[in-house]
């Protein structure tokens, strides 16, 4: 069953604001750590039956609270606990501080802390309210923990994760689960969170969904549900022509498999027909190696104007393997002068790093018509500002450069961002690290294509090709080449 709370992403500030309007609905606060700590001690005993000790270490805030909760619920389960304190817990406040009084027991000084073998460590030292990198005392203690292999239960996210962009402040716990309360935090779903963050259990503490819906923002993991509605139908009636038409721009002779990767991804994907668009002197080469891709000569933008007098070819893929970057730029003109929707990949985007304007430029007015696919480095190339500016998350500045393009803009990686002009993005979590390949790039062009062709809107499109490709990608299992990605497409069981 889809919940919305296991796909929905908020930050921390998206959190703390749903907690103050929860309590101010007269929702008890210190309930709702009770149950976060409650459940962190479930999970505990759940998880590490074997434990012959838990080492509960507490933070200065609320992390710490939940902490507090969770070993008395273990001492009450008749577990044995330690509990190491980063600060003087009598200086705590609100809930935490009740936690703490309902706490009997010793509480040591964080830096006594002896990790031994056979502990498990909870770690409640900071979850959503870190806001600078650790002190040194919580490195020695992190240190000393990693040093001894010792498995590590995080509330809320791993110290040291910074919830809103995952990334490190310093050095961070390596947890083997993660207990979070509500919904995923970005820190959950970005590297290098994500890997830090283990299995990551997602806990109801009882928040209403009227209090998250009125603060949730557009981020989601990336998953079916989202998007299945604007899956392109097989019905009877379905024609070769129904089913769109997709082109793909080669490169010259000497690099053209860039190309037919992502053609015959197209052709998998759905894409009706799928023609390749050559230069001459790569034609023997192209077709050497298609069958069912179709070839036609392409050499200049007149041979380019006058293929788009053809209105049933409304779907182009530039860029992989391309190489002539005076031709990328006027050919793409042209495609968006004519209404054409492009999926702009590879030397497609490096072709307008002098100016960036003017490729934004070209499908400002207008439905998103475009698709851009940089790694972080293309990335870089067409929005350096955004590159640069450490303080943003990945999700914020795929956020930023597509609402500047008006393009649907799919920021690659093994935490891939796709997002909308308007606002939404999503995370997406399925890609094996096989999928980092050389040619993956080109055959995800070539999905996004073909589902553009059928149809679909470009977000969608490109959202449902990043977890296609990711789910093709697992079938073809380790060791896989481009090829094999592209094999498996056809063999993936119905979507979700
Ligand atoms: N959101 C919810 O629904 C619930 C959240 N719970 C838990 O509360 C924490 C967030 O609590 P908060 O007090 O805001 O933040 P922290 O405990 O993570 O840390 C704040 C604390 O630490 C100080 N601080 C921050 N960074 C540093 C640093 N680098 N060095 C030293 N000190 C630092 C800061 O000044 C504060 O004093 C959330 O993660 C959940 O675990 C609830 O209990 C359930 C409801
Ligand atoms: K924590």
């Amino acid at each position: 069953m889809h919940r919305e709370i296991d796909t929905l992403i908020l930050t921390p500030d998206d959190m703390g604001r749903i907690d103050h309007d929860a309590a101010a609905s007269g929702l008890s606060s210190y309930g709702l750590m009770e149950r976060a700590g409650q459940a962190v001690a479930a999970a505990a005993l759940r998880r590490f039956p074997g434990a012959l000790r838990f080492a509960v270490l507490c933070g200065p805030g609320n992390n710490g609270g939940d902490g507090y909760v969770a070993a008395r619920a273990l001492q009450e389960a008749g577990a044995a606990i330690a509990v190491y304190a980063f600060g003087d817990p009598a200086t705590l406040k609100g809930d935490a501080a009740e936690a703490f009084g309902c706490f009997k027991g010793p509480v040591f000084a964080l830096a006594d802390y002896a990790p031994r073998v056979g502990d498990v460590v909870i770690d409640a030292l900071f979850g959503a309210g870190l806001s600078r990198d650790l002190p040194e005392t919580v490195i020695r203690t992190i240190n000393a923990v990693r040093e001894k292999v010792l498995p590590v239960l995080a509330v809320d996210l791993p110290s040291g994760i910074d919830g809103r962009t995952g990334q490190v402040r310093g050095r961070a716990f390596e947890a083997v689960a993660t207990v979070t309360f509500m919904c995923r935090k970005p820190g959950h779903v970005l590297l290098p969170g994500r890997m830090l963050a283990g299995d990551v259990e997602i806990f109801d503490i009882g928040i209403p969904g009227r209090v998250l819906a009125r603060h949730a923002g557009h981020s989601r993991v990336n998953t079916p549900a989202l998007w299945r509605v604007a899956l392109p139908t097989e019905t009877s009636a379905t024609h070769k022509y129904v089913r769109g038409h997709l082109a793909v721009f080669s490169g010259g002779a000497t690099a053209t498999g860039a190309a037919r990767l992502s053609a015959l991804a197209g052709l998998r994907a759905g894409a009706g027909l799928v023609t390749l668009l050559s230069p001459r002197d790569a034609l023997a080469t192209n077709a050497a190696h298609l069958t069912s891709v179709m070839l036609k000569p392409l050499d200049s933008e007149d041979d380019l104007a006058a293929l788009l007098e053809d209105a049933r070819l409304k779907t182009f893929v530039l860029g992989p393997g391309f190489g002539h970057m005076d031709k990328a730029r006027h050919y793409v003109r042209r495609l968006a002068e004519t209404g054409r929707q492009l999926v702009l990949d590879a030397d497609g985007i490096t072709a307008f790093r002098d100016d960036p304007g003017s490729l934004f430029q070209l499908f400002a007015a207008s439905d998103t018509r475009l698709v851009l696919t940089p790694h972080d480095g293309e990335f870089a190339r067409l929005f350096p500002d955004l590159a640069a500016d450490k303080g943003l998350s990945k999700i914020e500045r795929a956020q930023k450069a597509a609402a500047r393009s008006n393009a649907a803009l799919v920021l690659k990686g093994a935490d891939t961002v796709i997002a909308a002009p308007d606002g939404r993005a999503l995370v997406n979590d399925n890609a094996s690290p096989w999928l980092a390949t050389a040619g993956s790039g080109d055959v995800l062009a070539g999905i996004i294509g073909a589902h553009l062709t059928q149809g679909m809107p470009a977000f969608e499109a490109a959202a449902s090709a990043v977890w296609r490709h990711g789910e093709a990608g697992r079938a073809a299992g380790e060791g896989l080449t481009a090829e094999d990605i592209v094999n498996a497409l056809s063999g993936l069981s119905e979507i979700g």
